[in-house]
């Protein structure tokens, strides 16, 4: 068997007295899908942002694909295969949703413009977009600028943004948050369909939604992981029901 694409080992975030994120140990396998669940608080987006290379761990290895990168800036960790989700905030509203696209491929810098707006995309640029596109279900929506589009688009769109650049594994950080019902189906047909080769990770409040979409489930709880199972065990786990609904669950 493989190595895991992603390993944790004995990871601590501390802010001051605080350990958000306190030894964690995680291996996730080439192409599984993993949710990192638990109450607010749990450390999940701390661990998130240890992961992209956003906060440094105060101890502990954070190995990815081969290589260490404990110590790596997050561009060099975007270099190696790991690619998060950007949030609504960084999309630029009065740009076409393929120009969007362009600057993310680009490493999204301003400086890449001309006076007369962005050079035109090579044949494996273009190629690269129309397949994130199309695996976000914004196949159709190239030419739109992205204020024209819905609030669940614009989701649909960050999705869009972190696999163009061909990730190995993808972190998402809520990809259904704020969504309806029907465009919280969309997202999850949209991870469910991605390509194997990509490892996903996603921490997502909606429960039912992270175990409908995800192989394996981690769940946190004051820094440490409480549980780790499938979907299935981890709805009828009392711990877990304990901590991350509050109160038992009467099934
Ligand atoms: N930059 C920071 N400085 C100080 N404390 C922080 C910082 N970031 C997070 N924390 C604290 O670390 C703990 C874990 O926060 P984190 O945001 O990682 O949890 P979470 O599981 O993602 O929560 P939520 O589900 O509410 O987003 C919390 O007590 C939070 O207040």
């Amino acid at each position: 068997m493989s190595e895991p694409i992603l390993i944790l080992t004995d990871v601590v975030v501390a802010f001051h007295a605080l350990r958000a994120v306190d030894g964690i140990r995680l291996a996730v396998p080439r192409g599984q899908r993993r949710a990192i669940i638990g109450p607010n608080g749990a450390g999940k987006t701390t661990l998130f942002n240890a992961i992209a290379g956003a906060v440094p761990p105060s101890s502990g290895r954070i190995r990815f694909d081969g290589h260490d990168i404990t110590r790596l800036p997050p561009h060099r960790r975007a270099q190696l295969g790991i690619s998060r989700t950007f949030q609504i905030t960084n999309l630029f509203p009065t740009l076409r949703v393929y120009d969007n696209m362009v600057l993310a491929l680009r490493g999204r810098s301003w400086r890449k413009f001309s006076l007369f707006g962005l050079p035109d995309t090579d044949s494996a640029e273009t190629a690269s977009i129309a397949a994130a596109l199309a695996a976000a279900r914004l196949g159709e929506r190239a030419d739109i600028p992205v204020k024209e589009l819905s609030y669940g688009e614009q989701r649909q769109l960050e999705i869009a943004l972190s696999l163009v650049t061909s990730p190995t594994m993808l972190l998402l950080d809520e990809p259904a948050a704020g969504l309806s019902p029907s465009e919280r189906s969309m997202v999850a047909d949209i991870i469910r369909a991605l390509d194997r080769s990509i490892t996903v990770v996603l921490i997502e409040h909606d429960m039912d939604l992270a175990l409908a979409i995800v192989d394996f489930v981690t769940c946190m709880f004051e820094g440490r992981i409480l549980v780790e199972e499938e979907p299935d065990r981890i709805r009828r786990n009392a711990k877990v029901q304990e901590v991350y609904l509050g109160k038992p669950r009467h099934a």
